[in-house]
């Protein structure tokens, strides 16, 4: 099984997007219908999606927006400045507010604390608040949320990596998000590998990722 750390995943992304010019919005796409595919629709009719405003964010962005197409109870949590919002995330967000009422931008202790009163009513939560981009230890207003996620006892899924979680190190960089199950995108994370509690529950799926930039990245090859 190949494994990659976070540069070289996020250098494998930047090759696709840049040099094989693969849409990064069809990536996010096929990261979020990747996600849906392991969601039981029959099971599971309202979610909350928590997301950040980089690209995990717009793969969760792009899920709640394909789950809203069905007339599923979608609410959406936003943490972060969303002036500092990719272009992915935009167009998500943008197509999201035509179809969904429930938006809440997290920023206070109020909003922490209808947050949590409201998570008691969904039946499964995804995280997407922090993937690849994740440089840092998780403080404030994300631990808190990341801590609130945790102490509902809702079936939760994380997108590509569960929020808090070093991508490259596996080390914990704060309390890392506690998800049923990880999705992973197109190759293993070696922090998720290193760590079995991670490893067990996580899935990997083919985002359209072209193999020619895996091996450019990796293994130098080039015509
Ligand atoms: N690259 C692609 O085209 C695809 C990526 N996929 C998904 O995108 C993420 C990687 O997205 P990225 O925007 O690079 O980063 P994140 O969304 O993981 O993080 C968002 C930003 O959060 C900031 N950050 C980092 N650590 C912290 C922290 N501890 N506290 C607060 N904020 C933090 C950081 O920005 P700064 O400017 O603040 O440094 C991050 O940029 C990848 O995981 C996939 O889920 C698609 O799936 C495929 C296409
Ligand atoms: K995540």
């Amino acid at each position: 099984m190949i494994l990659v750390d976070k540069e070289k995943m996020r250098a494998i992304d930047s090759y696709a997007i840049n040099v094989l010019k693969v849409p990064a919005l069809s990536l996010v796409e096929r990261a979020s219908l990747a996600v849906l595919k392991h969601i039981n629709l029959n099971k599971f009719g309202y979610f909350a999606i928590v997301v950040g405003v980089g690209n995990n964010g717009a793969d969760g962005l792009a899920l709640a927006r394909n789950l809203l197409a069905r007339y599923k109870d979608v609410e959406i949590y936003i943490l972060g400045d969303v002036e500092k919002a990719s272009e992915e995330f935009r167009l998500n967000l943008e197509s999201c507010q035509m179809l969904c009422e429930e938006i809440f931008y997290v920023q206070s202790i109020e909003d922490l604390e209808e947050m949590e009163r409201r998570l008691n009513n969904v039946n499964l939560i995804v995280d997407a608040i922090f993937g690849t981009g994740l440089n840092r230890p998780v403080t404030g207003i994300y631990a808190t949320v990341v801590s609130i996620i945790n102490n509902v006892m809702k079936y939760k899924i994380s997108i590509d990596i569960p929020s808090g979680l070093d991508a490259s190190t596996g080390q914990d960089l704060g309390e890392v998000v506690d998800s049923d199950l990880i999705v992973t995108m197109q190759l293993m994370k070696k922090g998720i590998y290193e760590r079995e509690i991670y490893k067990k529950k996580c899935v990997i799926e083919d985002i359209g990722i072209p193999q020619k930039a895996i091996d450019s990245v990796l293994y130098g090859l080039v015509d």
